[in-house]
């Protein structure tokens, strides 16, 4: 990639709109949390740890990700979490971000709701405040669990209705169409929430279209297997329905075997609104910057794309008209500055 891509790429202003906030545990943290909430992770160092994040499928490593964020005890554990996070994310120019936590993960082992909440929220207000960007918290169902479990998140959510952005929907795909959780989705929108859900990461390109139709989603969380259905793509091109794509994630998933194979350039140049997200950063080994460099490597994106793919991460944000406008400034400011003018 030519020096001044890489530059590029580190100077842009971005939106952040896919990520666990429990996948962003670096093992530093996670040993920590371990040693002061006296749990047992069943790794003799966090080099072992590390070792062990090869993965074949996503079962491989929802595995891994369920059995970390075990450490995660108390309030003060999910603020220190999401700070680290949103530090990190900073240096990467990232103005705004969207944060998936995931409640059931938590309240089943017994971690109150308000522990977890709060100690998210208050991180992220403490960002707002302190690190000059903004950032929105949506709580993802885990959809191998049934129905009336996730009408349960609602329930518990309902009182903090004013401090998140919206549901999401993570887990093992496979086994776990949409259309179990339409109903779920359905009385989320009526609540007046934005809805997102994985689909088409390791689901079929039908299980995409079910996810638009029958959630009736305002983004799809990965949605990259979309391409098989050639119709599909048009539709979600034209319809303007934006993928939160996370390069680094799929080859580490597998989804794609290499790099070059993923299919995030021909998306964008068939018209659909592609973004760039990090997913689980402490386990796919990169943050924002490093899934930019990546695509941008293996694919051969052109100055004008990247601009696209940040842009359309901003257009995509949950924020208010006045928000996204600022976002919107600060991109184009900063690309001006680096390249003399804004692309054809
Ligand atoms: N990539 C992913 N797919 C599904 N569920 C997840 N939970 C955390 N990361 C996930
Ligand atoms: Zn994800």
């Amino acid at each position: 990639m030519p020096l001044d891509l890489n530059r590029l790429i580190d100077r842009m202003p971005k939106a952040e709109l896919h990520m666990h906030l429990e996948g962003s545990l670096e093992p530093e943290l996670l040993f920590a949390l371990a040693r002061r909430n006296g749990v047992e992770i069943g790794f003799d160092s966090e080099e072992a740890l590390r070792a062990a994040y090869s993965f074949t499928k996503l079962q491989d490593f929802l595995d891994i990700f369920y059995a970390g964020l075990r450490v995660l005890r108390t309030e003060r554990d999910f603020h220190e979490m999401t700070l680290a996070y949103l530090r990190r994310v900073r240096q990467d120019n990232v103005l705004h971000a969207e944060v998936f936590i995931s409640p059931q993960a938590h309240t089943r082992r017994g971690i109150p709701f308000e522990a977890m909440f709060e100690g998210v929220d208050s991180a992220l207000r403490q960002a707002e405040r302190d690190l000059g960007m903004t950032a929105g918290l949506i709580l993802g169902f885990q959809r191998q669990f049934d129905e009336s479990d996730a009408f349960d998140v609602v329930r518990q959510a309902k009182p903090y209705a004013d401090r998140f952005v919206g549901f999401g929907m993570g887990g093992p795909e496979l086994g776990n169409p949409p259309a179990k959780f339409a109903r779920v989705f359905a009385a989320c929108r009526a609540a007046g929430h934005k809805v997102v859900a994985h689909a088409g990461e390791e689901g079929p390109a039908q299980f995409v279209c079910d996810a638009v139709d029958l959630l009736k989603l305002d983004r799809v969380d990965h949605g990259v297997r979309c391409a098989d259905d050639p119709e599909l793509v048009k539709r979600l091109a034209g319809e303007g329905v934006p993928l939160t794509v996370c390069p680094c994630s799929n080859i580490k998933l597998r989804v794609f075997d290499r790099m070059q194979d993923h299919n995030l350039a021909t998306l964008l140049r068939a018209g659909v609104k592609v973004t760039i997200n990090s997913d689980d950063p402490s386990y796919f080994g990169g943050y924002m910057n490093e899934n930019f460099r990546q695509a941008a490597t293996a694919l051969d994106l052109t100055e004008a794309e990247l601009y696209r793919l940040a842009r359309n991460g901003m257009e995509a944000a949950f924020v208010t008209p006045a928000r996204r406008a600022e976002l919107l400034a600060a991109l184009d400011g900063a690309w001006r500055d680096e390249t003399g003018g804004l692309p054809a």
